[in-house]
C-alpha cells in the first residue's frame, strides 16, 4: 500500500468517527425540540418558534455534515477497496503468468478465475467496506448504549434488549448463509465446467445427436444449484422476520414503560422520543453485524486462498545468477537426459536421451504415441525441468540462463495452435509486435498461408474468431508456423505441427523455409515418415528411450522398427483393394 492510499484509509476512518459522532447527535437534538415544543405551552408563541427553528436549523446541519462526512468514508473506503482489488489481481496475472507448466497441467483454470475474481473482491470488500463499518458499528453501538443507559436504566435495559437476540440471530444466518455460499460456489462451478465442457464440444455434442443427454445433465446441475438458492432464500426470509419482530417488541416495550413514566413525570416527552429514535438509528447496525463476521468469515478464506496462491512456489523459474543465453553456433545437445513429470516422479518418460544438432541440421523424432516426443520438446525451452542429464544450448546449460532469453532463442510450434482473437497480422506478429508488414507477410509466405489471407475480407486484418475456429486446422496449423518463424529463433521446434496439412503443402513449407533453417537447427516431431525422411538424423523413440537413430537411408538398411513403420505407410495394406 502507497502512501497515498494510507492517507485515503486514515481520511475514511476518520470520516467515520465524525459520521458516527454526528449520527448520535440526532436523537438528542430530536428529544430537545420536542421538549422546547412541550415546555412551550402556555410561553409567547415566538420564543419558543424560536428555539424550534434553532432545532431544526442545527439538525439540518448535523444531517449535511452526517451525510458528508459518510460520503467521504464511502468514497475514500471505496477508492482504497478498489486500488487494492487492482493491485492484487495484477500480482495474480502475474504469478499465472509466471507458474510452471506442471501447475497448469493440473487444469486449474476454474479455480484460478475464482481466486482473481471472487476471493479478491472477498479480501477487498472487508477492507474497503465491512472494516470501515465495523468502526462505525462498534462507535454507535458503544457510545449509543452508554447514552442510553445513562439516562435512564431500566428504559436503557429494555431499548438495548433487541440487541444480543438481533446480533446473535444475524451472526448465525450470516454464517449459515456463508456455508452455503460456498456450497453454491461449488455447485455454479460445475455448472460452469458442465457448460465451458458443452461449448468445446459443441461438435461431438451435435455429430453424435447428443443435445437431449445434455440438456438432462445441465438440467441436473442447474437444479442441485436451485435447491441451495433456494434455502439461503428461507433462511433468509425467515431470521429477517424474526429480527424485525424482536426489534418491534423492544420499541413496543419502551413506548409503553416509557409511556407511563412521562405519565408519571419521572422522564420527558423529548427523553422517550430520544430513547425510540436511538433505537432506530441502532437497528441498522446492529442487524449487520452478521455481516461483518460474515465479511470477516468471508475474507479470511478468501485471503487465505489468495494468499497461498500467490505464495506457491515456482518450479522453473531464474537461477540466481542466471544470465541472458549467448548464441554463437546455435548447437542443441542433449546429454543423458532423463525426465519424469512433477507428481508422477515414479514414471521415467525420458530415459538416457542423447543427441546433438549444429546450425543448419534437422534432427526428426519420431515414435509410437505416448512414447515422449512431445515431452523432449517441452524440454528444450525449459517447460520443465530435466530430472537427470543435461540439455545445453552453445555449450550453457539451460537451466543456467535466463528463462526469457531462452524462450527467444527457442520456438516451439505446438500440436493445438492457439489463436489469439485478433487480427491475422496480430497473429502471427505475436512474438514481435512492432515487425514490419513485409516481414509478416514473408513469414506468411514461407508457411503457405499469404494467398489465402489476401483472399480474406480483410486480408491481414481480418480477425480471426476464437480459438481462430473460422479458420482450418491446416490453416491454424500454417499460422503458428508463421508466427514461430517471426522469432527468428535459434531452434525450432514442431511438434506434430504439420499433421493438419497436406503432405504437398508440406513439401512447398519446407523448401521454402529452407534457407530460414540454413540459419538455426531445426526439431521436427512427427508421426508422418515423408514429413521426416530429409532430415539429418532421426531418433526412434519408444517408451521414453531412443531405439534407433540414424538417416533415412540408414534406418531403413537396419531394418528395424524405423523401416517397419515406413513399410506401414508406404506399402499398400493386404485388406487394400479386397472389394
Ligand atoms: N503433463 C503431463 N503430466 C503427466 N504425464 C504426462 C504429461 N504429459 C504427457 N504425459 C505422459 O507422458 C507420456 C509421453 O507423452 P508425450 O506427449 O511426450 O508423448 P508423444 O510421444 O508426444 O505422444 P503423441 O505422439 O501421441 O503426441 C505419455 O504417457 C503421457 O501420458
Amino acid at each position: 500500500m502507497n502512501l497515498r492510499h494510507r492517507w485515503q484509509v486514515a481520511i475514511a476512518i476518520g470520516s467515520t468517527f465524525i459520521a458516527a459522532a454526528l449520527q448520535l447527535l440526532i436523537p438528542k437534538l430530536l428529544g430537545q425540540a420536542v421538549d422546547q415544543v412541550r415546555m412551550g405551552e402556555g410561553i409567547s408563541g415566538g420564543t419558543v418558534e424560536q428555539a424550534l427553528w434553532t432545532s431544526a436549523l442545527l439538525l439540518l446541519a448535523v444531517s449535511v455534515l452526517r451525510g458528508l462526512f459518510t460520503l467521504a468514508q464511502n468514497y475514500f473506503a471505496e477508492s482504497v477497496g478498489h486500488h487494492f482489488a487492482y493491485e492484487l489481481r495484477l500480482a495474480c496475472y502475474d504469478k499465472i503468468q509466471r507458474l510452471s507448466f506442471s501447475f497448469h497441467d493440473q487444469g486449474h483454470s476454474a479455480d484460478l478465475i475464482t481466486i482473481c475474481m471472487l476471493d479478491i473482491e472477498g479480501v477487498c470488500w472487508y477492507f474497503s467496506t465491512a472494516l470501515v463499518r465495523a468502526v462505525l458499528l462498534a462507535m454507535l453501538i458503544g457510545i449509543g448504549a452508554y447514552m442510553l443507559l445513562s439516562t435512564n436504566l431500566e428504559l436503557g435495559v429494555l431499548a438495548l434488549s433487541f440487541v444480543p437476540f438481533v446480533a446473535w440471530r444475524s451472526s448465525r444466518t450470516q454464517l449459515k448463509l456463508r456455508a452455503t455460499w460456498d456450497e453454491l460456489q461449488g455447485r455454479l462451478s460445475v455448472l460452469g465446467r458442465v457448460m465451458e465442457e458443452n461449448l468445446c464440444g459443441i461438435r461431438v455434442v451435435r455429430a453424435f445427436a447428443a443435445q437431449a443427454y445434455e440438456m438432462l445433465k445441465f438440467e441436473r446441475v442447474s437444479q442441485n444449484a436451485l435447491a441451495l438458492a433456494q434455502e439461503r432464500a428461507d433462511i433468509y426470509a425467515r431470521d429477517t422476520s424474526a429480527m424485525t419482530f424482536s426489534f418491534f417488541f423492544a420499541m413496543g416495550l419502551v413506548l409503553w414503560i416509557g409511556g407511563s413514566k412521562v405519565i408519571a413525570g419521572e422522564i420527558s416527552v423529548g427523553t422517550l422520543t430520544t430513547f425510540l429514535t436511538f433505537m432506530t438509528v441502532l437497528q441498522m447496525p446492529v442487524r449487520q453485524i452478521g455481516l461483518m463476521i460474515n465479511a470477516f468469515a468471508r475474507a479470511s478464506t478468501c485471503g487465505s486462498r489468495l494468499f497461498g496462491f500467490l505464495d506457491l512456489d515456482i518450479t522453473v523459474k531464474d537461477a540466481p545468477h542466471a544470465r541472458p543465453i549467448k548464441i554463437s553456433e546455435g548447437t542443441v545437445r542433449f546429454d543423458n537426459v532423463s525426465f519424469a513429470y512433477p507428481g508422477a516422479e515414479n514414471r521415467q518418460i525420458l530415459r538416457n536421451i542423447s543427441f546433438q544438432a549444429r546450425r543448419g541440421e534437422t534432427v526428426a523424432i519420431v515414435g509410437p504415441p505416448g512414447s515422449g516426443k512431445s515431452t523432449i520438446a517441452h524440454l528444450i525451452p525449459r517447460f520443465y525441468d530435466v530430472t537427470g542429464g543435461t540439455i545445453t544450448l552453445d555449450g550453457q546449460d539451460i537451466r543456467n540462463v535466463t528463462l526469457s532469453s531462452l524462450r527467444r532463442a527457442v520456438a516451439v510450434v505446438q500440436q493445438d495452435p492457439f489463436l489469439f482473437t485478433t487480427t491475422v497480422e496480430n497473429n502471427v506478429a505475436y512474438g514481435d509486435p512492432w515487425a514490419n508488414e513485409p516481414r509478416i507477410e514473408r513469414a506468411s509466405e514461407s508457411a503457405q498461408l499469404h494467398n489465402y489471407i489476401l483472399g480474406l475480407p480483410a486480408g491481414y486484418k481480418t480477425v480471426v474468431g476464437e480459438r481462430g475456429v473460422s479458420l482450418s486446422g491446416g490453416q491454424r496449423q500454417r499460422l503458428t508456423i508463421a508466427r514461430a518463424m517471426m522469432l527468428r529463433p535459434s531452434v525450432i521446434v514442431f511438434d506434430d505441427s504439420t499433421a493438419a496439412i497436406d503432405a504437398a503443402t508440406e513439401q512447398r513449407i519446407r523448401s521454402a523455409m529452407r534457407r530460414f533453417a540454413k540459419d538455426r537447427v531445426t526439431i521436427i516431431i512427427a508421426h508422418r515418415l515423408s514429413s521426416v525422411m530429409h532430415a539429418d538424423q532421426i531418433l526412434f523413440v519408444e517408451n521414453g528411450e531412443t531405439v534407433e537413430r540414424g538417416t533415412h537411408e540408414e534406418l531403413l538398411v537396419k531394418a528395424g522398427r524405423y523401416e517397419a513403420l515406413h513399410n506401414l505407410q508406404t506399402r499398400p495394406r493386404d485388406d487394400d483393394g479386397a472389394n
